[in-house]
């Protein structure tokens, strides 16, 4: 279902709202493609110029920013979770507790509200729908942090991995690499988003739709700040000394079909994925720890008899 759709069938009262995380090693250009895809200067550029500061220890800052943006010519609160400089220490294991961490409290948060006898009618639901994860254009294969980090995630939130970067490889490095990276998701077990639809269910048109954008995955992004001027036309694009990388061409790189699955086509089954299979296993994990927890007490106080 499309945005508009969704829309029509909600009555359109309240604005339409989706939460997405991105994370990657730093400098992927991860606050480039969020500033790109809300089409305005969301995330200030970060001063990194000073080589003195490049051997301090940073650690990971979690910022969530809010904007409104219109899409199909219907307003969305589009929140966007930036975790800049991941990967610039050498143990990221406080990294990756702290990105779960922030993924988690948004599950307790609603957890703790479901479970009030008089909820608050303004609570804001900020589960995360799905986490960009951002790849280096190695030209080689996954690296160990990103399958060990992507496995860790995967079972809490819906993955789309993407390409950073992706006009440092020519078309034929970039499909051999996307080739790679997937035989690595393969092998090591690691559950992405991989717009999954049911051959029975769905209508021809949604099937060959979903099994394109399958075969795109890991989506090849190029991100840019700047507009450039193309045969009088501004084009958000990349200007190098031999040519122009435009975002939205689709020879170029896969951000506009990124961007629609985002936005738009696959909005609302992320949606429904967090709720109904990754909010409700955590639900039930957390729930039954409690459980056992209880009854473990219970039996502690039949034993010492003060029960
Ligand atoms: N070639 C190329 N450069 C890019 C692209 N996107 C961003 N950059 C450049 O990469 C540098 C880092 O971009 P950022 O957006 O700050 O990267 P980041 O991942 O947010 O970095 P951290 O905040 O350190 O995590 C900037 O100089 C960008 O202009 C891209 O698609 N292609």
């Amino acid at each position: 279902m499309s945005l508009p759709d969704f829309r029509q069938r909600r009555g359109g009262k309240k604005a339409f709202q989706f939460n997405m995380i991105v994370v990657g090693a730093s400098g992927l250009g991860k606050s480039t493609f969020v500033n790109t895809l809300c089409g305005q200067q969301v995330i200030p550029r970060r001063a990194v110029d000073d080589p003195s500061q490049c051997a301090i220890e940073k650690t990971i800052a979690i910022n969530p920013i809010t904007v409104e943006i219109e899409e199909d010519g219907m307003k969305m609160q589009l929140t966007v979770v930036d975790t800049p400089g991941f990967g610039d220490n050498i143990d990221n294991s406080s990294n990756f507790a702290e990105i779960l961490g922030y993924i988690e409290r948004q599950y307790d948060d609603l957890l703790a509200e479901e479970s009030k006898i008089k909820r608050n009618p303004k609570f804001n639901d900020n589960r995360i729908h799905v986490l960009l994860y951002f790849i280096q254009p190695t030209g080689h294969s996954l690296r160990e942090i990103d399958i060990e980090l992507m496995k860790r995630l995967s079972a809490r939130v819906n993955i789309i991995p993407c390409v950073a970067k992706a006009d440092s490889l020519t078309p034929k490095e970039l499909a051999d690499f996307k080739k790679r990276i997937m035989e690595d998701i393969r092998y090591y077990g690691i559950q992405v988003y991989d717009f999954p639809f049911d051959e029975e269910d769905e209508d021809e048109e949604t099937v060959e739709e979903n099994m394109e954008l399958r075969s795109l995955l890991p989506f090849a992004v190029v991100g840019s700040d700047e507009e450039i001027n193309v045969n009088g036309r501004l084009i958000r694009a990349r200007q190098y000394p031999w040519g122009v990388v435009e975002v939205e061409n689709l020879k170029h790189c896969d951000f506009a079909r990124l961007r629609y699955v985002l936005l738009s086509s696959h909005l609302q089954d992320l949606k429904e994925l967090t709720h109904d299979v990754l909010y409700e296993a955590y639900r039930s994990e957390k729930l039954s720890k409690l459980e056992g927890l209880a009854e473990k007490l219970a039996a502690l106080h039949v034993q010492d008899g003060s029960y």
